[in-house]
């Protein structure tokens, strides 16, 4: 790529848009962040800091936020970091560029069963795409703790290329090929951690969680694989990696909420309180139908859409899937 005044761009103010804005800080000179919220964009510009989203962590100077996507015209590559049900309407927005386009969400578009690279495929025919997804809490990226993270692009000469100018001596990207697998990773972790949470939040102990991430993680392989990815990357950073992590802290905000759904507060309740985003609960009923429609059977899943729809107690999902019959550990 050559040099540039925006050499990466990044779309979405949220926590996790703004710790990529952190990290491009640390190896660009000029970095240029759209947010939607007014508030966001003087809060970055004023006190550099993001108070919404990512409040206390101090950001780099070099940080620029704007609300006017026609600023973003000139950026050499896009990170697309916006929740996944708006990747599509944001894209539309874009102004024209075909410079790459590194996508950030983590989920599955409702209605279409789409993942977020197929959405862009078909918003952005001309932009070439890449995904960016794994075990990465934003308030440790943005304060450099050491990260590794899967870069997913079907072009290897791209995917170095992306590589080189994201990467930095805290946070370390791995290329892949499978786009599809790294999709399909982050997006179903989003709803097992739903469900780690819900086995925290009403005291089932770890024994059951282990259990959940362990069979999470085979109904993760059989989704994934009947939607054509790689056992090797769901098994890795962006699949198994990002699992253990968000099935394992109340950092999460999908643990948080199953958590608070284990305790017995209503779901209805708990997304209407919500400022920031728990994806899960938007991929969960878009996933029970991709993989009914796949005849991929996912119990887990199937579960925390129960929950969310406020159909079954805690103690009734619990009994319901111990009672399923015994069957092979594989599959
Ligand atoms: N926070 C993390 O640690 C983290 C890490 C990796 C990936 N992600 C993923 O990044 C994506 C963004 O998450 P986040 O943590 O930055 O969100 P957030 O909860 O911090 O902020 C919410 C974001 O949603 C945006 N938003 C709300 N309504 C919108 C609309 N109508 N159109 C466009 N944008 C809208 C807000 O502007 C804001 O940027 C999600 O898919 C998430 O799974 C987050
Ligand atoms: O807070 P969560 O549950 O959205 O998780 C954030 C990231 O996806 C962790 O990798």
């Amino acid at each position: 790529m050559s040099a540039g005044r925006y050499p990466v761009g990044i779309i979405g103010g949220g926590a996790w848009g703004t710790a990529l804005a952190a990290v491009m800080a640390q190896i660009h000179d000029d970095v240029l962040l759209w947010a939607r919220e007014e508030d966001v964009v003087r809060s970055i510009n004023a006190s550099h800091e993001n108070a919404l989203f990512l409040p206390g962590t101090v950001l780099s100077r070099k940080i620029e936020a704007t609300a006017d996507l026609a600023r973003m015209a000139g950026c050499e590559a896009f990170m697309i970091v916006t929740p996944a049900q708006h990747v599509r309407a944001i894209l539309s927005a874009l102004p024209d560029t075909q410079a790459p386009l590194i996508l950030c969400a983590k989920g599955i578009e409702a209605n279409t069963q789409m993942l977020v690279s197929d959405v862009a495929a078909q918003v952005r025919p001309d932009n070439p795409l890449a995904v960016l997804s794994g075990p990465t809490f934003a308030h440790e990226v943005a304060a450099g703790k050491p990260t590794a993270i899967t870069l997913a692009t079907a072009n290897p000469t791209l995917g170095a290329a992306l590589m080189r100018s994201i990467a930095t001596p805290s946070f370390r990207p791995y290329w892949s090929d499978d786009v599809v697998g790294a999709e399909i990773g982050g997006a179903v972790k989003n709803v097992l951690a739903i469900a780690c949470g819900v086995v925290d939040g009403a005291g089932l102990g770890l024994n059951a969680r282990a259990a959940l991430i362990a069979r999470g993680f085979a109904e993760m392989q059989r989704y994934g694989l009947a939607r054509g990815a790689k056992a090797e990357t769901l098994a890795g950073l962006s699949g198994l990696g990002d699992l253990v992590l968000t099935c394992s802290s109340e950092n999460s905000r999908n643990f948080s909420l199953g958590r608070s759904l284990g305790q017995g507060h209503a779901a209805e309740n708990l997304l209407a309180d919500r400022k920031t985003i728990a994806e899960g609960a938007f991929t969960a009923p878009v996933l029970l139908q991709s993989a009914t429609d796949l005849y991929v059977e996912m119990p887990i899943v199937s579960a925390v859409c129960a929950l969310l729809a406020g159909t079954i107690t805690v103690d009734a999902v619990v009994t319901e899937l111990l009672a399923r019959p015994l069957k092979s550990e594989s599959w």
